[in-house]
């Protein structure tokens, strides 16, 4: 019986039966054990409850105490310092990456008046859409998918932006106005991937959980994280990230897009490198937007 932990938001449990239902098809047995984490329980900004990492202490808790036997985590809500005993034994399949505007009456970016209010709480996405210069009124919001989707429904604002896979894991792509295009906004590092969590020497859930692994997303979101991590060891600046596994003239490639915001806007490089070394390439990455400040 392999016991897997999830959050009790209607995503995390979206997420946490999917992969439950992969381990099944395999032949394993599996439960659901629900876990309340700080993030869930409390409203306040993120900032001052100590950022998307209060989603998943709770799961490392438990996979520490052995409660639970993997827990399932949006990879762009999972630090990116390791935590030791604990590995990513399969980063599976991974969604569309890419951010959403969900606008009312069918509404694109472009056909957004000046001064419309869009409601986004990421520095990341805030950042972006700032640097297009369309003139938009940002507003910080939390809450869950369907409460955002709500504001716009009720008339409180003209757009939320969301990730495309939380939509897409809750049947709810349908309120997609337009699908952004990366050369615009890119998503955070890591964002539409799954990060399943265990144990480092449970070699039996290991095994497990192997078939599930995609490596090509696994080189990709190693290096959009790489570059996040090289980042934050600098500053604390909004960072999108996107890589790709691509095929090249010799075989396959990693390249990688970055975006850091800064006062005075938003740069953005790209680069790419070897399949099998999507650390070094988030990190040259990484150096040289911080080389450009
Ligand atoms: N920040 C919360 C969060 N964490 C993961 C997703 C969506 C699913 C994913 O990116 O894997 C979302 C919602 C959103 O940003 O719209």
């Amino acid at each position: 019986m392999i016991r897997l932990g999830t959050r009790r938001s209607a995503l995390a449990t979206a997420q946490a039966t999917h992969v439950a239902e992969s381990l099944r098809a395999l032949g394993h047995e599996v439960e659901l054990v629900p876990i309340v984490t700080t993030g869930d329980t409390s409203r306040a900004p993120l900032e001052q409850i100590g950022g998307t990492g209060v989603f998943v202490s709770a799961l490392r808790d438990a996979l520490l105490a052995h409660e639970i036997d993997i827990a399932v985590h949006s990879l762009k809500d999972l630090p990116t310092a390791p935590v030791d005993g604990l590995t990513l034994g399969a980063i599976p399949l991974r969604e569309d990456p890419r951010d959403v505007l969900v606008a009312r009456d069918g509404l694109s970016l472009g056909e957004l008046q000046t001064g419309a209010l869009v409601g986004t709480g990421s520095p990341r996405r805030v950042a972006q859409l700032e640097a297009l210069g369309l003139g938009l009124e940002l507003t910080g919001i939390r809450g869950n998918v369907d409460s955002r989707i709500a504001m716009v429904a009720d008339g409180k604002l003209d757009a939320v932006v969301l990730a495309r896979a939380g939509l897409a894991r809750l049947g709810r792509l349908s309120e997609v106005t337009e699908t952004l295009d990366p050369i615009q906004v890119l998503p955070a590092p890591g964002q539409g991937a799954l990060g399943i969590e265990c144990r480092a020497d449970d070699a039996a859930v290991l095994t497990a959980l192997a078939p599930l692994e995609d490596p090509a997303v696994r080189a990709a979101v190693t290096a959009e994280r790489q570059m996040l991590a090289t980042l934050e060891a600098g500053c604390t600046a909004p960072v999108g990230a996107l890589a790709e596994v691509v095929e090249g003239e010799d075989g396959p490639e990693l390249w990688l897009r970055g975006a850091l915001g800064q006062e005075g806007g938003v740069r953005r490089l790209s680069a790419n490198g070897p399949v099998d070394d999507p650390h070094g390439l988030g990190r040259a990455l990484a150096n040289e937007l911080l080389e450009q400040t």
